[in-house]
């Protein structure tokens, strides 16, 4: 059975990797992840990993492709991908001493075409930062490319006061999710094999 990564994050490949699982390709969807007028943050993230999975699964019939996405949200705004330092700050000032969601949504299309979907929400606190922390950090570039413009895999997980939910799921594939729906594809999770532990 051949498996595709529709994604373009290198954390999805090594979160993945962490269940034993190495793809047969990775094959990034690159559709349009602009917000309809009105959209909330969580069927936001529902609609695009299902389209990720969709749009690749038509390019490689028969197999089972898996696809994520994460969005930042406070209240019901969607924070940006930060694609540069000034996005990047905005996301910060906003989160600076307030709590914020994570919702990371997983579509898997199987061999036969059918899709299965799996989301996690997490509920971040950060830390009140100062201006020179936030420049700082801004200046790093670690939350350059990341949702909410920060990345708890690094140094930002120092800004953290408290994490309810995944931090798989933060970062970018929520483990649990994945591992269930990878399961019930009936793909060989090898990690849990060799552990000699059941699957299911
Ligand atoms: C909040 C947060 C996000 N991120 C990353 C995960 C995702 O790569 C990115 C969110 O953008 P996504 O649109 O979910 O993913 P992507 O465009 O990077 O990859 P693809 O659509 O091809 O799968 O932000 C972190 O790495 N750490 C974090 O703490």
């Amino acid at each position: 059975m051949r498996f595709v990564l529709a994604s373009a994050s290198p954390r999805r490949l090594e979160l993945l990797a962490r269940l034993g699982v190495t793809p047969d390709a990775v094959d990034p969807a690159d559709i349009d992840e602009s917000a309809r007028r009105l959209e909330l943050p969580l069927p936001h993230a529902r609609r695009l990993a299902a389209e990720k999975a969709a749009a690749v699964a038509a390019r490689h019939p028969g197999a089972v492709v898996l696809a994520s996405d994460t969005v930042v949200a406070c209240g019901r705004r969607i924070l940006p991908k930060a694609e540069d330092r000034a996005t990047a700050r905005r996301c910060l000032e906003l989160l600076s001493g307030r709590r914020h969601r994570v919702y990371s949504t997983v579509t898997l299309i199987d061999a036969d075409g059918r899709a299965r979907h799996r989301e996690s929400t997490s509920i971040l606190a950060f830390k009140r930062l100062s201006p020179q922390e936030i420049h700082a950090y801004v200046e790093g570039g670690e939350g350059i490319g990341k949702a909410g413009g920060y990345a708890i895999q690094g140094f930002a997980e120092s800004f953290v006061k408290s994490l309810t939910g995944s931090h798989s799921g933060v970062m970018g594939l929520p483990l649990f999710e994945t591992r269930a729906l990878l399961v019930a594809a009936g793909l060989q999770l090898a990690g849990l094999q060799l552990a000699g532990l059941q699957l299911g």
